[in-house]
């Protein structure tokens, strides 16, 4: 088979020609290599490397969850007590993929609980989740968020296992009549409207979660892909502290939109952003919304990064969404 050499062997035979003639040594050879390399790598190979060093990164793999990102969603409960066991609640995961939030939400409800992913990018949900694959920009993944919530799910007992984890293998779905009795819901292509609905699909969400960042456009590693790990680097930002804001806020607004319009009264919202210059108008919004707002910013979060998580707690009465963005 004809094999072509990588591009360190390359520039090594090269460089290692170059200095033979000029009679240098082989260290000084392989420093110049080094730096040859430095200058090669791409902020992905950093961002691998570091992945591969992390505690967390380490410990999400031997506890089978999907990414580190699993440990920030459990400090979040830890101090915000978001999930109980005692009461059915309907969960939605905004950019879900590749699934740990959603996990550590299974894990953490009981049975009769509903948990909802949503990403943009494919992905097979964790099990004992539901999930669809839409922009959260579009209206048209709020009336699917709005009608998978609208039906009854049962969860199947299947053995103790699954009994002591809070979730099972297959799911039995029965239509909830509400649908099915109003014509206006029927045709799933007609945006959802708001005054004719019942009351128990106005409103349907107890807990919005999330954890969006805009992905990269994939420009290698094709040859990996599986539903499951979508893109290696979705858990990327630009590095540009500035950019990573203004893509974070749109995606912060795009999630209290669908809190302001799916979220029951009391519910409570997590968000995750990278800090900048309009922070402070995100907060203002959310204090019109839930009675408490606060940030927080897990351990787990990297001490570099400008991550944090803005929290709100018990949504309020009838808040009008024109009066937050405006
Ligand atoms: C950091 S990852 C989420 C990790 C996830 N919380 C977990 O625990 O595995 C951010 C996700 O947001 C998704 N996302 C970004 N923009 C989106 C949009 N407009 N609509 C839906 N999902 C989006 C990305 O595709 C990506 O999978």
């Amino acid at each position: 088979m004809n094999r072509t050499p990588s591009i360190d062997v390359v520039s090594f035979l090269q460089v290692n020609v170059l200095l033979y003639r000029t009679k240098v040594s082989y260290a000084k050879t392989k420093n110049i290599l080094l730096n040859i390399k430095r200058y090669n790598s791409s902020s992905s190979n950093r961002w691998l490397n570091r992945q591969q060093n992390d505690v967390y990164s380490n410990q999400a793999k031997v506890e089978n969850l999907r990414s580190r990102a699993a440990y920030k969603l459990i400090e979040l409960d830890d101090k915000f007590k978001f999930f109980d066991k005692s009461k059915q609640q309907n969960i939605l995961d905004l950019g879900f993929a590749p699934g740990a939030w959603s996990q550590v939400a299974r894990v953490k409800t009981n049975r009769f609980s509903k948990i909802f992913g949503v990403d943009i990018l494919p992905c097979q949900p964790p099990t004992g989740v539901s999930s669809i694959q839409g922009n959260i920009l579009s209206r048209r993944t709020h009336d699917l968020i709005r009608l998978f919530f609208s039906r009854e799910i049962k969860l199947n007992k299947i053995d103790k296992i699954h009994e002591d984890y809070g979730y099972f293998e297959d799911l039995t779905e029965k239509e909830n009549n509400l649908y099915h009795n109003n014509p206006q819901l029927e045709g799933e292509t007609e945006t959802l409207c708001n005054e004719n609905l019942p009351e128990i699909m106005k409103q349907p969400i107890d807990l919005v979660m999330s954890d969006m960042y805009v992905p990269w456009p994939q420009i290698s590693g094709y040859w990996a892909q599986t539903t499951n790990t979508p893109y290696y680097r979705m858990a990327n930002t630009t590095g540009v502290a500035i950019k990573d804001h203004y893509m974070s806020m749109d995606l912060c607004d795009a999630a209290l939109v669908v809190a302001c319009d799916l979220l029951k009264t009391n519910g409570n919202f997590i968000c995750k952003l990278y800090t900048g210059k309009e922070d402070n108008l995100l907060e203002k919004r959310m204090k019109k919304i839930f009675n408490k707002v606060q940030r927080f910013k897990p351990k787990t979060c990297r001490d570099e990064s400008k991550e944090i998580y803005l929290v709100g707690l018990k949504k309020k009465k009838n808040v009008d969404k024109m009066e937050v963005f405006l």
